[in-house]
């Protein structure tokens, strides 16, 4: 099997390492470039460090230059470096697996645009288990479809910049499609204050921030003297990185289109 060659965005980031140590230790992929912003300390240091086994290649912020001798950038950093990456992978034809969450309308279309040029795998989680759990929501809703209050619920590391996760709002645009609801009609993110009575088409979403949690997600189905939880809990990072990697093998065979991880499950 030919070894992938793979640049890590964001090389120096809590996922950047992750990332660099499922690499390293990946038989049929190979670290060919890091790369991290112009100002970070740790442009020039030895990537391997960064997870303790050296390897010989470079912290680097020439994005052109990482992505010369790639076959694929893996992105998990901010939407406003990922746009950077897409663009030089739109580029140099070279294709790209992003897990950053929090973009824009302006920022997913111009993941929609790259998409019609190179191979894209964009998705809010890349492990396996929170895509399964994607599958049981839909089936869930539709079981529940009436007298079930919806919450979508996550907790994650005090470090986390954007507000529900990704993958909580991708929860509830599953729930939604599931019950042929508009999310963007029926959200309403946290509470506060004299809210009146819950509407019964309203899908909740509460963020708790706190410590180290590497990310918790419950959907609640709150109905008459019961209640149904689908909950996903993370212990490690690594369960996204091993999906960004099997996103990678995926990619290969494609020359262009967007994609996300139920693509590259073959759960769709
Ligand atoms: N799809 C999935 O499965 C998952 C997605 N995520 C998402 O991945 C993203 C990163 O998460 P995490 O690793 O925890 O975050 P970190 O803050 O730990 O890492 C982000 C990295 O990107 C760097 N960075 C920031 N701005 C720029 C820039 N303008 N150009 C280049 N590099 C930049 C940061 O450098 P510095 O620290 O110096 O600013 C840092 O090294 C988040 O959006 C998160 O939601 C996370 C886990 C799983
Ligand atoms: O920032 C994180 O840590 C995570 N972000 C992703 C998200 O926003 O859904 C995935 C995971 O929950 C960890």
């Amino acid at each position: 099997m030919k070894k992938i060659r793979y640049a890590i965005a964001g090389s120096a980031g809590r996922m950047g390492r992750t990332l660099i140590e499922a690499v390293l230790k990946n038989e049929n992929a190979t670290l060919a470039a890091a790369l991290e912003h112009s100002t970070s300390p740790f442009l020039g240091k030895d990537a391997g460090e960064l997870v303790g086994s050296p390897c010989g290649v470079p912290v680097s912020c020439d994005i052109d230059a990482a992505l010369a001798h790639v076959d694929c950038l893996i992105d998990f950093t901010r939407p406003e470096a990922t746009l950077l990456h897409l663009a030089a992978c739109k580029k140099l034809g070279v294709s790209i697996i992003i897990g950053t969450t929090g973009f824009s309308t302006d920022g997913k279309q111009a993941i929609e645009a790259a998409a019609q040029k190179i191979p894209v795998v964009f998705a809010p989680n890349m492990a396996v288990g929170v895509n399964a759990v994607f599958k049981l929501l839909a089936l869930a809703a539709k079981i529940l479809d009436t007298g079930y209050d919806i919450e979508v619920i996550e907790s994650h590391h005090r470090h986390k910049v954007d507000a529900p996760s990704g993958t909580a709002l991708r929860m509830g645009e599953v729930v939604a499609q599931a019950l042929g609801q508009d999310l963007s009609e029926c959200a309403i993110y946290g509470r506060q204050g004299h809210t009146g009575e819950r509407p019964t088409t309203q899908i909740g979403f509460s963020a708790i921030r706190g410590g180290d949690i590497v990310g918790d997600h419950t959907v609640l189905f709150a109905g008459e003297g019961e209640r149904i939880e689908i909950t996903h809990k993370a212990a490690s990072r690594m369960s996204y990185a091993l999906g960004a990697l099997r996103a990678g093998r995926f990619l290969q065979e494609k020359t262009q289109g967007l994609f996300d991880m139920q693509d590259v499950l073959g759960l769709k």
